[in-house]
């Protein structure tokens, strides 16, 4: 380690040897699953699948709806590693810790990230249970200098100052609308802007109003950071949100969210989510790495 926060490029490689060094799977997509989003990775065949607390040098989850397992297997023909659990910011852990896991991802060959979320809508169309194609972010943390680039850079994942603009693929957005469309989803599908909010607490009412005037459609915590560092690795990033609650904007309305209640509409759709993220992952251009 650098110092207390930044971590070196030895301590990913020695976590991602150590992977290698246990499967034979050789993934070129990511997926980090969203709160109650889990069972994504049941999905997968041949899995080869560790506990967090096992993996050197990972960091541990402590949100319930978040297994805390790494899972490698075959969805549909693709090698893909699956993250039952991630890390957030509001535990406690340094936007280092939280992103560990996407440059690992790198070093194991990952070209493609998809991340998934728990979400509050706040576009007034939006309905708890929808699915929205994330086309931005806006990265609140990151905007106020909490950003999991800060310290040296190093070149050897990306540039000093990467641009932010177009991280959402376009071509993957495309297709998953296009999936959507044959699936009979659309009706309950939207594509919008994710905002990162530090957390745990959700949002005032002031909070919320100022959020929809910035343009966000939906609010949660986590994703932008993850991002970030794919996009500055040079991966391509696809990302969806599962709107699990309206966030109240109205003083009037007596409406609450808590976590229960999101863990309870995530699971509600984590079916049709599966089968979004499965038909897209059967339709990407890779070809499978052997060990
Ligand atoms: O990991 P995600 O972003 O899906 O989790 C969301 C945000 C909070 O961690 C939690 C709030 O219920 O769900
Ligand atoms: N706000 C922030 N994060 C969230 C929400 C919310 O309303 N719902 C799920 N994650």
């Amino acid at each position: 380690m650098h110092s207390k926060d930044q971590i070196c490029h030895d301590d990913y490689q020695k976590t991602a040897d150590w992977l290698l060094s246990q499967t034979q799977h050789r993934p070129k997509v990511a997926i980090i699953c969203g709160s109650g989003l889990g069972m994504l990775a049941d999905a997968l065949k041949l899995q080869d699948s560790f506990q967090y607390s096992d993996i050197p040098g990972f960091p541990q989850s402590t949100v319930q709806g978040h297994a805390g397992r790494l899972v490698f297997g075959d969805l549909k023909g693709k090698t893909c590693v699956c993250m039952q659990g991630r890390f957030h910011m509001y535990e406690g852990h340094s936007l280092c810790k939280v992103t560990f896991p996407v440059r690992v991802f790198k070093l194991l060959g990952v070209e493609t990230l998809i991340v998934t979320n728990a979400a509050g809508g706040l576009a007034d169309g939006y309905c708890n249970g929808d699915i929205m194609i994330i086309r931005d972010h806006i990265n609140l943390p990151g905007m106020a200098g909490l950003n999991p680039l800060n310290g040296i850079n190093d070149d050897k994942f990306g540039p000093r100052f990467p641009p932010m603009s177009g991280v959402y693929d376009k071509d993957l957005r495309r297709l998953a609308k296009d999936i959507c469309k044959s699936l009979g989803f659309s009706q309950f599908v939207q594509e919008g802007v994710y905002c990162m909010v530090g957390g745990p607490n959700f949002e005032s009412i002031a909070e919320a109003r100022f959020l929809h005037k910035l343009g966000a459609d939906a609010v949660g915590m986590s994703t932008a950071p993850e991002v970030l560092v794919a996009s500055h690795c040079g991966m391509k990033v696809f990302g969806l949100s599962l709107i699990t609650n309206k966030v109240v904007k109205d003083y009037e309305d007596m409406e609450r969210v808590n976590h229960e209640g999101v863990l309870g509409v995530s699971k509600m759709r984590s079916e049709t989510l599966q089968t979004l993220v499965t038909e897209l992952v059967s339709r990407l251009d890779i070809n499978n790495n052997t060990a």
